[in-house]
């Protein structure tokens, strides 16, 4: 489909650094929404949590033991214990304390609030249990014996105040920062929402990615390979990768060759996702649909919006993740006509989501801004950016970069809702690799994450690379070993997936560069 291009400029090619800026320079963040606690795992935080009671609430016992008051115990230790009367016990949750007077001890459990008139705890090791005779290992369970609640106890150390107590507000105290906006949550700061009392907290939503392969040769794994079809491995790829960078993704079924198809799939599934992803069909050839499909007119996501999402099926928090209400968007379609640069304000109700609406459509509060930057950025930055930001064209740019694999490559934001749509290349390592340069950015850049891109490092070729295609910016799948080496697995050849899932990195070989000599010092991209 060498003709189908809407006008883009195929001439030139773009550098891995260019396209990348490109693309990211016209994204916002997605709107924070308010999700139940175990929801935001894995999201950033979109709120400053201020502490509203301090932690621990109350001073309380660090061990199961018995309160005391130390005055009682000056002089004690081995050999000279002292008695005290016990008074009661005392557990974790009991609200009603008993006051612990002169030669007197109260029965304690770890956790439990410490009673009025004691100043520290002994462990139960320090003492008889209330035994006789020499230090105990543990204390009688009260349901079975509540007469250790009573009685005496023998002490055979003294104690300093306060040991063995942890003081009210030790943790964290009252109106104190818990955790700023802008923290990664995970399973400690989880703990920490939790313990100060947080049910919801508001965070960057995961971005629904949508995934479709095209390709008339595919079949879906599980089924029989019939002569000159493949298995469509590049779906399931990306829909893991796109997991892993954080989204909530979703395989569409496949599309065949088929433009009108491709078009009525896209169109389906744009008022559902945060970011588009298709694979194949971007080089030269005669069935490259996607360019086809994407060199006709604009895209309206009409049918879309509001539509009731299938998303839902793996959208864990579908139905909370759409903070937007349908008519907000009809705002921003009707304000911003699809491609016309100034994207409309789709403000209304952003941030409004009751975490009820349907998974339609989530608000895309920021695309205001950040259409008017698309729409410059396509006329700058393509040279055809009239055909690109308004004259018909869906909007996605078809480029062609210097880079190997992932030559050629589209980028757009399509309807009204300026929906990001990356067009990888079909080769399985090319799209692979592709994601993780280009789609794995995006999604971390909408879920406000920093840094947006995969580690690199440095480390020491212990191959030699020969015939890296000069003017091109190579990514070879390699092995990173712990010890600061990389060795380089199978060849550059872009359908080599056997070496792909061998791999844990990719060795950077710069553009002037065709050959790297064994020994060398290499920029490396580590994929785990
Ligand atoms: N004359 C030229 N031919 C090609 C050029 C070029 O510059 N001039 N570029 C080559 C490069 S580089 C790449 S990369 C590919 C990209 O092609 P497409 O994006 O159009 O991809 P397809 O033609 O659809 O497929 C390429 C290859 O990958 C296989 N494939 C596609 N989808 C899947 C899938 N979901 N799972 C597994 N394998 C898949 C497909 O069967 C082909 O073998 O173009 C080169 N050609
Ligand atoms: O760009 Mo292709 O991705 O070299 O195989």
């Amino acid at each position: 489909m060498g003709e189908t291009n809407g006008g883009h400029d195929e001439g030139r090619l773009w550098t891995v650094d260019e396209h990348l800026t490109d693309i990211l320079r016209q994204l916002t963040p997605l709107e924070p929404i308010d999700v139940p606690l175990l929801d935001a795992q894995g999201c950033v935080l979109a709120e400053d949590v201020t502490v509203p009671v301090a932690l621990p609430p109350f001073d309380n016992s660090s061990m199961d033991g018995y309160a005391v008051r130390v005055a009682d115990l000056a002089g004690v230790r081995d050999g000279s214990p002292r008695v005290l009367d016990v008074i009661g016990d005392i557990a974790a949750g009991d609200a009603t304390l008993p006051t612990v007077h002169p030669g007197q001890a109260a029965r304690i459990m770890t956790g439990a609030p410490l009673p009025p008139g004691a100043d520290a705890v002994v462990p139960v090791e320090w003492t008889d249990a209330g035994r006789g005779g020499g230090p105990a290992t543990t204390m009688r369970a009260h349901s079975a014996d509540p007469s250790g609640a009573t009685g005496q106890v023998r002490v055979h150390r003294s104690a300093t105040a306060g040991a063995h107590v942890r003081p009210r507000g030790s943790d964290v105290a009252a109106g104190e920062l818990a955790l700023g906006s802008g923290t990664l949550v995970g399973p400690p700061q989880i703990s920490l929402l939790a313990a100060i009392g947080r049910a919801r907290v508001r965070v960057r939503p995961r971005p629904r990615v949508v995934v479709i392969s095209t390709g008339s040769e595919l079949v879906p794994p599980g089924e029989p390979l019939t002569p000159g079809s493949i298995h469509d491995s590049n779906s399931f790829a990306l829909t893991a990768a796109a997991r892993d960078a954080g989204a909530l993704a979703y395989r569409a079924d496949t599309v065949t060759d088929d433009a009108e198809a491709l078009r009525d799939a896209i169109e389906d599934h744009l008022g559902r996702a945060d970011v588009l992803v298709t694979s194949g069909g971007v080089s030269v050839g005669a069935y490259d649909v996607v360019k086809e499909a994407l060199s006709g007119g604009p895209f309206g996501g009409a049918g879309a919006f509001g539509a009731a999402g299938a998303f839902g099926a793996v959208d864990s928090f579908g139905a909370a993740g759409s903070s937007g209400a349908v008519g907000s968007s009809g705002t921003a379609g009707s304000s911003g006509a699809a491609g016309s640069g100034d994207g409309g304000g789709a403000d209304g109700g952003a941030g409004s989501g009751d975490g009820k609406g349907g998974s339609g459509d989530r608000d895309r509060g920021g695309s205001g801004d950040s259409g008017g930057a698309a729409g410059a950025g396509g006329a700058s930055s393509s040279g055809g950016g009239a055909a690109a930001s308004g004259s018909g064209g869906s909007g996605v740019d078809f480029r062609r970069l210097a880079m190997q694999p992932g030559k050629p490559q589209g980028f757009g934001l399509l309807g009204p809702a300026r929906v990001p749509l990356l067009a990888l290349p079909g080769n399985p390592v090319s799209s692979y690799v592709s994601f993780e340069l280009f789609v794995r950015p995006v999604v971390r850049t909408l879920m406000g994450m920093t840094p947006v891109h995969r580690p690199v490092v440095r480390a020491r070729c212990v191959e030699a690379v020969t015939r890296s295609p000069l003017g091109r910016r190579q990514f070879l799948r390699a092995r990173h070993h712990g010890d600061g080496t990389v060795t380089p697995v199978g060849g550059a050849g872009s359908h080599l997936v056997k070496a792909l899932a061998h791999a844990n990195a990719l060795i950077v070989v710069p553009e002037e560069t065709t050959d790297v000599a064994a020994g060398t010092d290499v920029d490396v991209v580590l994929l785990t």
